[in-house]
């Protein structure tokens, strides 16, 4: 297994830069994944890895050596795409054991390891047949085992599941974790599926498209508890968490006030505040009633969702749309409502309103 580094990649179509001073440690062993909306680079940084994407600037290290001119065949690196790219008229068994023919590997030898990771992802069932007569859960089993049986020193993956139906996503996103242990492998992995990051990976990568910044696309790398608790800026705030976080304009007093409703609340923070400051709190952090423990916001309920396991309140208030979630299913209220809402004071988040960065307050210090 390997580390893979990436320092300072560019990645250009012609005029037009994709990818833009890209820096990343990904160490041996860890599970990372790529995410971003749709059209951030998250595919083109993949490729770049495998060898298959050309780069501006910057290089790539796979342990110390850098591939950066290195061929793909040479990277010993191994690909899963979305559409498994099987080989149609190949049995499972020959698609599995291809490039072992190739290479000329003993027939004995391919046997032995075709079963054994056929074994491991649950195909020894199914070798002898062709990826028409499988599902698609089986089909993306079989390019994982196709990866599996190279050993390569880094695997990477583009949206492997989004062919897939939520409940074998479910069971296949829990089947990854538990091989990567197995492996014990690198792994890249690319979704624009928030809750696949959040549960998957060791850290992650938020990506945006460059014009977000333009100096850079990547927001924050890190892992998922510290990406969802201390988000670096208001894109990673808004992008990561369903429901998103509540977000709202609020003025501040330029020393450690911060106006919210019509309530100022007191931030011990590091530099003078700017004027004006976006304050964020997540929905779980926001609880129905008056309490002392932040400020109150009254508001009307516009509409109320029950998930079963917890329930969603939409309300319309001063500062702007409100959502509020909890598992409590007690205190229910319906779209009409007056509501009186309580923002929790110490899972408030603030960001400057022009730079978008976040502001941070004494309790972030490491
Ligand atoms: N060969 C190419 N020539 C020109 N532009 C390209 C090429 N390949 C990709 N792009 C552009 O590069 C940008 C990044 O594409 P990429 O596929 O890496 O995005 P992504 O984050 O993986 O998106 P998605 O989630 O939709 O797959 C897009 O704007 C895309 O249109």
């Amino acid at each position: 297994m390997a580390n893979v580094s990436l320092r300072n990649i560019d990645i250009a179509y012609g005029p037009v830069t994709i990818v833009k001073s890209l820096q990343m440690e990904i160490a041996d062993g860890e599970f990372t994944v790529l995410v971003g909306p749709s059209g951030c680079g998250k595919s083109t940084i993949l490729r770049l890895i495998a060898g298959l994407e050309p780069h501006s600037g910057g290089d790539i290290f796979i342990d110390e050596n850098n591939v950066s001119a290195a061929n793909p065949a040479d990277r010993n690196v191994a690909m899963v795409f979305q559409n498994y790219a099987l080989y149609p008229n190949m049995t499972v068994f020959e698609n599995i054991s291809f490039g072992m023919k190739i290479r000329k590997i003993d027939a004995t030898e391919i046997d032995h390891a075709v079963r054994e990771v056929a074994k491991m992802v649950g195909l020894t069932d199914h070798l002898h047949k062709r990826p028409g007569r499988l599902s698609g859960g089986q089909r993306q089993r079989v390019a994982l085992a196709r990866a599996i049986v190279r050993h390569p020193k880094v695997f990477l993956f583009d949206e492997p599941l989004s062919n897939l139906d939520a409940e074998f996503r479910a069971s296949i996103r829990l089947e990854l974790r538990q091989l990567h242990k197995k492996l014990g492998a690198t792994m890249i992995y690319v979704t624009h599926d928030q809750v696949e990051a959040m549960t998957m990976g060791d850290k992650i990568a938020v990506l945006a498209p460059i014009a977000v910044k333009g100096t850079h696309n990547l927001m924050q790398y890190d892992t998922p508890e510290v990406i969802y608790s201390k988000p670096t800026n208001l894109f990673v705030a808004r992008f990561i968490g369903s429901p998103k976080m509540n977000t709202f304009e609020a003025e501040s007093s330029g020393q450690a006030t911060i106006r919210i409703g019509d309530q100022d609340i007191a931030v011990k923070v590091k530099r003078p505040l700017p004027s004006k400051v976006i304050v964020g709190i997540r929905p779980e952090h926001v609880v129905v009633g008056a309490h002392a423990e932040g400020p109150t916001i009254t508001g009307r309920v516009a509409v109320t969702e029950n998930l079963g396991h917890e329930r969603l309140v939409f309300t319309e208030t001063k500062i702007g749309p409100i959502t509020q979630r909890a598992s409590d299913q007690t205190v229910c209220p319906t779209a009409g409502d007056e509501l009186e809402l309580t923002l929790l004071r110490h899972r408030l988040h603030f960001f400057d309103a022009v730079t978008e960065e976040r502001i941070e307050m004494v309790s972030d210090a490491p």
